[in-house]
């Protein structure tokens, strides 16, 4: 049996994929896995018995990735599964910078008597707006999301510019070829109306939008963050919003300084706020942790390397390691020592670590949980699960 504890609403129709016969949910302080959305685990203390992590989203930034990794833990994400829904958040956004829409439905309901008509005419020119169409948008960050902004915008009228220096060659193939391809983000910053931005948040892309990034916007462009509040320094947006610098500020990510500002559009972090989405990431989510609990195989993963190998034997061995020499030697030889055939073997490293699935035949338990415990001492292993067929 496996226990799982969920964090955040998670859809049943992921939840649902871990039978009952196989997973207890939320049962328990020793969760072998955990499914979530937003929870902060940071400063969480790991049980020894969780394996996996699996955030049901795309940014990781509320997990200590660096952490699991040091305790043997396999973090997974869902890559793509909530993209659509940004998408069509960051186009609403688009279109509320452009025309007062919020206001001047928030208008109409305040007026009255049998003459609205007539009022709604003569008042609504004070919400003119401007079109998306033909003007530029300059895109940071050509993943899951960003691809499809910009595919869809070219296709509403927009100029499209793209700067993503890491872009995946798979990502790469489904972008328009009239989509531009910016050389650094200073080509975008120059060129662009409007500056959506869809990269995680590591230590690179920390408060990438500074007094120096708006400095280089056109006067009056629009900037949109839907990926994460800590990519802006709200001080210097606050300051070039109130300057005018920057005509508006669409963000999905609410901080108190942002409010009340008529030109910051605050979302309360809605981007991936729809049924479609939630189903999406659940199923992924506990598909992907349920793959890796039952097959020890790894995909999805962003602190350990993809390991997707058939199972064809009996008994399986499931090593996390440190990415130093001769581990496998190590492995092998203490195998070899008991003379248990190894019939299938692989090792893949991802930066620090490196993860070893060893397939042998079937082998008695006292001779198996001695091997165990030889290989659990070899300087660098940081955990060994064995998997019967
Ligand atoms: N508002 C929401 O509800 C919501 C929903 C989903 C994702 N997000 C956020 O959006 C981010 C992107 O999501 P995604 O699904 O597109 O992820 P993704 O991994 O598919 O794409 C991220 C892209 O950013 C690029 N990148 C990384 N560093 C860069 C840099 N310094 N400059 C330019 N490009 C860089 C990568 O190469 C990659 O192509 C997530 O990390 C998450 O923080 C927010
Ligand atoms: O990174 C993500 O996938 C989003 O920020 C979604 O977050 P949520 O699952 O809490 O809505």
């Amino acid at each position: 049996m496996f226990h799982i504890k969920t964090y955040n609403a998670i859809a049943n129709e992921g939840l649902r994929l871990l039978d009952k016969d196989q997973y207890a949910l939320n049962l328990g302080d020793d969760p072998d896995g955990i499914i979530l959305r937003s929870e902060k685990l940071h400063g969480m203390a790991f049980p020894k018995s969780l394996k996996g992590i699996a955030r049901a989203g795309a940014g990781v930034n509320n997990v200590p990735v660096e952490a699991c990794s040091e305790a043997g833990v396999v973090v997974f994400n869902t890559p793509g599964a909530n993209a659509n829904a940004v998408k069509e958040i960051v186009l609403a956004g688009l279109i509320m910078a452009s025309r007062p829409i919020k206001e001047g439905m928030e208008w109409v309901q305040t007026l009255s008597g049998d003459d609205v008509e007539k009022q709604v005419e003569k008042g609504k020119s004070k919400f003119a707006g401007t079109e998306i169409s033909g003007k530029t948008l300059g895109i940071i960050g050509l993943g899951a999301i960003g691809s499809l902004i910009a595919n869809d915008a070219y296709r509403l009228g927009m100029e499209v510019i793209g700067y993503d220096p890491y872009v995946s060659v798979e990502t790469a193939w489904n972008i328009s070829r009239r989509v531009q391809k910016a050389q650094s983000i200073a080509e975008i910053l120059e060129k662009a109306d409007y500056i959506t931005i869809h990269v995680p948040v590591t230590p690179d892309t920390l408060g990438m939008v500074d007094e120096a990034f708006i400095e280089q916007m056109k006067p009056g462009a629009v900037l949109l963050n839907f990926a994460r509040g800590e990519l802006v320094k709200n001080d210097a947006i606050i300051a070039a919003v109130n300057e005018g610098k920057v005509r508006k500020y669409v963000t999905d990510f609410a901080d108190e300084a942002l409010l009340h500002n008529e030109n910051i559009l605050v979302f309360p972090h809605l981007g991936a706020s729809t049924e479609e989405a939630e189903v999406n990431c659940a199923i992924m989510a506990a598909q992907t942790l349920k793959y890796f609990l039952e097959t020890g195989n790894i995909v999805n993963s962003v602190n350990f390397p993809t390991v997707d190998v058939v199972m064809q034997s009996p008994i399986r061995l499931a090593i996390i390691n440190k990415n130093v020499p001769n581990m496998v030697g190590q492995m092998s030889s203490d195998l070899a020592k008991h003379f248990i055939n190894i019939e299938n073997i692989i090792n893949r490293s991802k930066g620090n670590y490196a993860y070893t699935i060893i397939d042998i035949t079937e082998t008695e338990t006292h001779l198996l949980d001695q091997v165990v415990e030889e290989i659990k001492q070899i300087d660098g292993i940081v955990n060994i699960r064995v998997i019967r067929k």
